[in-house]
């Protein structure tokens, strides 16, 4: 096979490991800028430029497209499922995914726990009931569109909470408010899904003081094993989401796992280097085994429109 992975920058740690293991099970591999993609649209058929050179046979893609470029990526993701190369994460779930409040809404339709969630259309004046409907301070304000820890705000008090919902609001940045779980204890599980199973788990414990547990705000990651009620509630996220890749992130609260984001792209490194698990090698068996799965689906369906040929 031809896997591409479409990734803006060749020397990524994931970018890397995944070209390594394409190649280790013995197919061609190729990094795609899809930042660098023109897509052709006509009546013959969609077709990708790229480098001044038409792509052609490519037989799987597994997108890794940063937030910044959403748009711009799972168009080109689009086009390849077009041109019928399989994707590994499909252009819908991608975009599906990135957007944190329409999330939320389908795991909660899908039953998932979360944290009691608000989300405003900055109403003037209705901070102070938009924090009583997350059940006060402390509380959680987060901006949509945030990665990596920033934008994500601890709200001591109602008041500090209010003072910083306005601000928002005078920004005309988008927020959800949240009700904040004290018992995670800075720290979150972030689970990685790989077709229906869960590969690795590792739990990232915040830095001294702090109530973020990413890893770029000096979190810590160590491999854990998960209960029963985790592995559920991440296998039900990825699929909800309809993502065969997914990291899942949730918070271990009373009423058991609380899901807080599901990402589209997760990073290989932190988990990697956390369980020791070849995560890279999953994501390939995975795609091979969807790809031969699909032509079989087809062979058979072709079979059936053609009784008399065979
Ligand atoms: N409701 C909450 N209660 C307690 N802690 C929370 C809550 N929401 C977030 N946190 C902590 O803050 C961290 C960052 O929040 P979140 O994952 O929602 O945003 P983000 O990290 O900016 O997004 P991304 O993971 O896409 O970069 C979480 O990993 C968790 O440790
Ligand atoms: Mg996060
Ligand atoms: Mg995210």
């Amino acid at each position: 096979m031809r896997i591409a992975v479409l990734s803006r920058n060749p020397h990524l740690y994931s970018t890397r490991r995944l070209m390594e293991a394409i190649r280790a099970a013995g197919h061609e591999a190729m990094v795609v800028d899809h930042s660098q993609c023109d897509l052709i649209i006509e009546q013959e058929g969609p077709s990708i430029i790229y480098k001044g050179e038409k792509l052609i046979d490519i037989d799987a893609i597994i997108p890794r497209i940063g937030a910044s470029v959403t748009f711009y990526g799972t168009a080109v993701v689009r086009q390849f499922e077009l041109m019928g190369a399989f994707p590994a994460v499909e252009s819908q779930a991608i975009v599906r995914s990135r957007d944190k409040l329409r999330s939320l809404q389908i795991l909660s339709k899908a039953g998932l726990g979360m944290p009691k969630t608000a989300f405003t259309n900055f109403s003037k004046g209705g901070e102070k009931t938009l924090i009583e409907r997350v059940g006060g301070a402390p509380l959680i304000i987060k901006l949509l569109e945030g990665t990596q820890g920033l934008g994500v705000v601890l709200a001591e008090t109602k008041k500090a909470g209010q003072s910083v919902i306005e601000a928002f609001h005078g920004l005309k940045a988008r927020i959800i408010v949240q009700e904040f779980i004290k018992e995670a204890k800075g720290a979150d599980i972030r689970a990685f899904v790989v077709n229906g199973k869960v590969v690795g788990a590792m739990k990232r414990q915040g830095a001294e003081g702090e109530f973020r547990s990413n890893l770029h705000r000096g979190g810590k990651a160590t491999v854990i094993r998960l209960s029963k009620a985790e592995r559920a509630a991440a296998l039900g996220a990825a699929k909800a989401l309809g993502l065969d890749i997914a990291g899942v992130d949730m918070l271990q609260s009373e009423r058991g796992p609380l899901i807080l984001e599901v990402n589209s792209s997760p990073g290989l490194e932190g988990i990697e280097k956390a369980t020791g698990v070849n995560i890279a090698g999953e994501i390939v068996k995975f795609i091979e085994e969807a790809v031969e799965k699909r032509s079989r689906k087809r062979r058979i369906k072709h079979e059936q429109n053609n009784p008399d040929r065979h």
